[in-house]
C-alpha cells in the first residue's frame, strides 16, 4: 500500500547525498528537477506568459533551470529574485538562465506565477514584505506553481511559517514531504503532483493509496470471511452504525453484544446478550461504550478474550482513565485530536511522529484522525490519508471507520493492513455519498467503493 514515499528535509538530503556518492552529478541532478517540474508546468499554461520567482538556494537554482526550459519551448517567461544565489548549483543554474533577474519585490504579475523562492530549506518564515508580494502575484496568476513546496511552510511539520497563498499545483520533487500530507500546509496545494528525480527515496512513511482488496474465494463461507463482535453499550445507535459499517466490510458475519433493545438494523446483523466471543476474528469496543463502570467491565472482558481488538471512543476515554493493561495483539486504536492527548498527552514532532511514538508506545497500531489522518504501526511503518472529504467532520463517521477497521481486521488479520484499507474506504465512501451526508449514507456507499478496489 505504498502512495508515494514521504520523507522529511533530513532523509530528503540524505537520499541526494546518496545519489551524489554514487556519483550522481549535483548539478545534474538540478537539471532533472527543472525539467521535470518545467514539463509539468508546460502541459498546465503551455505558453501563457510566466513569472518565475527564484530564491537564494537550491530551491532558486530549479526555478532558473525550470524559466530556462520554458523559455526554450517559447514561452515569454521573466525571472525575478530575492538576490544573488548562494550555492553552487543555483549560481550555476543562474547562469544558464542568463537573462534578465528582477527584484521580486518590483515585478509586474504574470499570467503563470512559479513559486521557486524556499524549499526543504526554509528555517523561518518569509519577511511579512516578501510574504505579501508572494501573496499579491500568486493571486493576480491564473495558474500558479509551488516547487517542492510552497514558500513559507515548515517542511517537517507543515506549519505554516509565513502568509502562503494558495497554489493550484505543487510539485514535489522526488518524493513527498510530511508538509505534503500533513495540516495545515496541505490546504495551500490544490493539487499535489510527485515529480520523479531519477534518484532512490527509501521510507517507511507513504501517502495512502487505494488499496486492492481480494474477493472472497470459491470456497469460503461466513466464519472463513471473519466474524466481527461488536461491544454495545448504553448508546446503542453508535454501535449499530459500527456493526452496519463492519457488515458492509468484507466481514462474513457480524454479532452485536447488547443487552438491550436494537432500533433500526440490518437483519444480517446477530444479536447476542450475553458477551459471547466464540469465534470473533476481530472484536470492536468503544463506540456508544460509555464511560461508567458497566462499560469498563464490558470492556475488559472484551480485552481478556483475546480476540484482536478495534478500541474507539469510549474505549479510549476508559483506557485514558485506567492504563493500557492488557490491550490485545495486534490491536487497532482510532483516536482523534482530543482523545490522542488524553491517551498519549503532548507528544513533540509533527503529526507523523506523534502517531508512530504512540504506536511504539501502545503497541497498537494508531489510526490519528483528523482531515489528515495519520496510520501508524510499532513497527515504524506510517500511512498519510490527506484530501479526505471535509463532509467527513460530522457525528458517527467514527463509529463508521471504527466498524471498518475491525471489519477489515477479521478479513486481513493484519492491523496495520486492516487499517490502511478502512481509512481509505472510508474516504472513498465519503467521496461517493458526496455533500451534507449523514453518517448512515456512507454505508450506502460502501459495497461499490470495494467492488472498485477487488
Ligand atoms: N540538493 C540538491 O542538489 C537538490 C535540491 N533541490 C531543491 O533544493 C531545495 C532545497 O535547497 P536548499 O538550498 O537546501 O534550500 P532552499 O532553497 O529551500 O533555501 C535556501 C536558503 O535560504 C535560507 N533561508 C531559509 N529560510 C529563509 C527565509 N525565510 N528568508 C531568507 N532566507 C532563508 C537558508 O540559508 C537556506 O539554506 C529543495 O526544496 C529542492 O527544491 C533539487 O530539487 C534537486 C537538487
Ligand atoms: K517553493
Amino acid at each position: 500500500m505504498t502512495g508515494g514515499p514521504v520523507l522529511t528535509a533530513a532523509q530528503m538530503r540524505a537520499a541526494e547525498q546518496a545519489a551524489f556518492d554514487a556519483g550522481i552529478d549535483e548539478y545534474g541532478l538540478m537539471e532533472t528537477a527543472g525539467a521535470a517540474a518545467a514539463a509539468i508546468i508546460w502541459r498546465a499554461g503551455h505558453k501563457r506568459d510566466a513569472l518565475v520567482l527564484c530564491g537564494p538556494g537550491n530551491n532558486g537554482g530549479d526555478g532558473y533551470v525550470i524559466a530556462r526550459l520554458l523559455r526554450d519551448r517559447g514561452v515569454p517567461v521573466r525571472v525575478a529574485a530575492l538576490g544573488e544565489s548562494c550555492t553552487v548549483s543555483g549560481q550555476r543554474a543562474r547562469a544558464a538562465w542568463g537573462g534578465p533577474v528582477e527584484n521580486v519585490m518590483r515585478a509586474a504579475p504574470a499570467t503563470q506565477l512559479v513559486d521557486a523562492l524556499f524549499g526543504t530549506g526554509l528555517t523561518r518564515g518569509l519577511d511579512d514584505a516578501v510574504a505579501a508580494r508572494l501573496c499579491a502575484l500568486a493571486g493576480a496568476a491564473a495558474i500558479s506553481h509551488a516547487i517542492d513546496l510552497p514558500s513559507g511552510i515548515e517542511t517537517d511539520s507543515g506549519a505554516i511559517l509565513s502568509a502562503v497563498p494558495l497554489f493550484g499545483t505543487c510539485i514535489a520533487l522526488g518524493a513527498y514531504k510530511p508538509a505534503h500530507v500533513l495540516q495545515p500546509a496541505a490546504g495551500h496545494m490544490g493539487r499535489l503532483v510527485l515529480a520523479d528525480i531519477g534518484i532512490a527515496t527509501p521510507a517507511t512513511v507513504h501517502r495512502l493509496s487505494a488499496p486492492v482488496l481480494p474477493a472472497p474465494v470459491a470456497q469460503a463461507h461466513k466464519y472463513t470471511r471473519g466474524l466481527v463482535a461488536v461491544v454495545a453499550g448504553d448508546m446503542i445507535g453508535a454501535s449499530c452504525l459500527s456493526a452496519e459499517a463492519a457488515a458492509r466490510s468484507g466481514a462474513g458475519y457480524v454479532r452485536l453484544l447488547a443487552h438491550g433493545p436494537v432500533p433500526r438494523m440490518s437483519h444480517a446483523i446477530v444479536q447476542h446478550a450475553s458477551l459471547d466471543f466464540g469465534r470473533a476474528k476481530a472484536v470492536l469496543v468503544g463506540p456508544g461504550l460509555g464511560r461508567d463502570h458497566a462499560a469498563w467491565e464490558r470492556l475488559a472482558a472484551a480485552a481478556k478474550a483475546g480476540v484482536p481488538m478495534v478500541a474507539d471512543a469510549g474505549a479510549l476515554w476508559l483506557l485514558a482513565e485506567k492504563g493500557w493493561g492488557d490491550l490485545p495483539s495486534p490491536a487497532i486504536v482510532t483516536p482523534h485530536e482530543g482523545e490522542f492527548q488524553r491517551l498519549f498527552g503532548d507528544l513533540p514532532g509533527s503529526k507523523i511522529d506523534r502517531a508512530l511514538a504512540a504506536a511504539r508506545r501502545s503497541g497498537a497500531v494508531v489510526v490519528y484522525k483528523g482531515a489528515d489522518s495519520v496510520i501508524a504501526a510499532p513497527d515504524g511503518r506510517a500511512a498519510v490519508a490527506s484530501g479526505a472529504s471535509p463532509w467527513l467532520s460530522t457525528a458517527g463517521t467514527g463509529d463508521v471507520l471504527a466498524g471498518l477497521c475491525a471489519g477489515r481486521l477479521a478479513v486481513t488479520g493484519d492491523p496495520f493492513r486492516a487499517a490502511c484499507e478502512a481509512v481509505w474506504l472510508h474516504g472513498e465512501a465519503a467521496r461517493r455519498a458526496g455533500a451534507a451526508f449523514v453518517a448512515d449514507d456512507l454505508l450506502e456507499s460502501l459495497p461499490a467503493a470495494i467492488a472498485a478496489r477487488l
